[in-house]
């Protein structure tokens, strides 16, 4: 009995020596692996965007996680060497199916020349540490890391389009301060727009509206708009025209519009320098307006944006933004002196409302 205890003495010093031991290296080792990870990213520094599958207080799945989702999986089905293993989702006849790398392994790829990397990540909730790996428990939160090298931080946050956020505003029609006669004109011209699929299809228009809204600042512009959305239930696009760096931008981000959308271009007397031009020369041909620009883009007071005045107005005409149709473009402005004509003529800007 003697020798048993004195054996488990023994090891019971020895545990508590390793535990000491250990104890006292864990601290070492977490700053270790701590300057191992500074001095990697001093020699090979990399940026990192991450992209969450839902988005703090939605519900709705993110759309740009969903977008990299199937990219990354057509990507990754079109190469010979796939990730060693795959996980297949299957979402029914409409969606196609998804490959996934199941272990968070690196996806290497390549856009204009620039080398970039994706991988899934889960992100513990309530936890500071992040870690990358497969599947995400229920207690963890997903998301894409696209990581790439510091220096082309410019070409990709050129490239990052929409944003989403959540439109929770209360604004609606009844508490909207208006001559009762129009604001019930306003209204049923939106519902007829709504209800209008076999009407457009019929007379082979594209299935769109125009509205500019016009007046001094405070006069309720903003809050039209987000009425109008929550009386027909569409998504608001936001286009931030001084962002957006030329045509083939502009018409990347309009095809990504879905339908049963409002998009809306706030300020557009000072949104960029393609309004009014018209009136340096031809001040009332309003004909010659779309032929104003040189078709290479004007540089901004701004700088970067080269959108024209052509090219905006084919998203105007839905040439670009009409893919599924059912959408309504809202132009707002404080100055509706300011704007071209042609900008806002009957049949691009169907309702001109003050
Ligand atoms: N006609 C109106 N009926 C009800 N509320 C209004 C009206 N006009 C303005 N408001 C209220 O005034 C505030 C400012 O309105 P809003 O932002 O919609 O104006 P705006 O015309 O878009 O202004 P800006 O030109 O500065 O963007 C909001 O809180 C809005 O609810």
């Amino acid at each position: 009995m003697e020798g048993l205890f004195g054996d488990v003495g023994v090891l019971g010093a020895k545990l508590t020596g390793i535990l000491v031991v250990w104890g006292l290296i864990t601290p070492w080792a977490e700053k270790l692996w701590e300057w191992l990870c500074k001095l990697r990213d001093l020699v090979f520094p990399k940026m990192y965007i991450e992209i969450d599958e839902f988005r703090s207080g939605l519900k709705k799945r993110n759309k740009a996680y969903s977008a990299i989702e199937s990219y990354l999986s057509s990507i990754t089905a079109a190469r010979k060497n796939v990730p060693s293993t795959l996980k297949v989702d299957w979402f029914g006849k409409k969606r196609p199916m998804l490959f996934k790398s199941a272990n968070a392994e690196v996806i290497k790829d390549e856009f204009e020349g620039v080398k970039v990397e994706w991988q899934l990540g889960t992100r513990s909730i309530g936890k500071k540490m992040i870690f990358l790996k497969s599947a995400a428990s229920g207690d963890e939160k997903r998301y894409y890391a696209l990581s790439f090298h510091p220096k082309h931080w410019d070409l990709v946050k050129d490239n990052v389009y929409w944003d989403f956020a959540r439109l929770d505003h209360p604004a609606n029609f009844n508490s909207f301060a208006m001559d009762s006669e129009k604001k019930m004109g306003i209204i049923k011209d939106l519902i007829a727009f709504k209800n209008g699929k076999e009407y457009y299809s019929r007379t082979g228009k594209t299935w769109k509206r125009g509205y500019l809204l016009y007046g001094p600042p405070g006069t309720g512009k903003s809050s039209m708009i987000l009425a109008m959305a929550n009386l027909l239930d569409y998504d608001i696009y936001d286009l931030e025209l001084t962002t957006v760096k030329d045509n083939a931008m502009l018409k990347s981000l309009l095809i990504e519009i879905p339908r049963r959308a409002i998009i809306v271009v706030e300020d557009i007397d000072s949104s960029l320098e393609i309004t009014g031009k018209r009136k340096t020369g031809n001040e009332d041909d309003e004909a010659n307006s779309d032929d104003e620009d040189d078709g290479e883009g004007k540089q901004t007071s701004r700088g970067k944006s080269t959108v024209t005045l052509s090219g905006f107005l084919n998203f105007v005409d839905g040439i670009w933004s009409a893919s599924g149709g059912e959408k309504i473009i809202v132009f707002t402005t404080n100055h509706v002196n300011k704007l071209d004509p042609a900008l806002i003529r009957k049949g691009r800007m169907d309702m001109h409302i003050e």
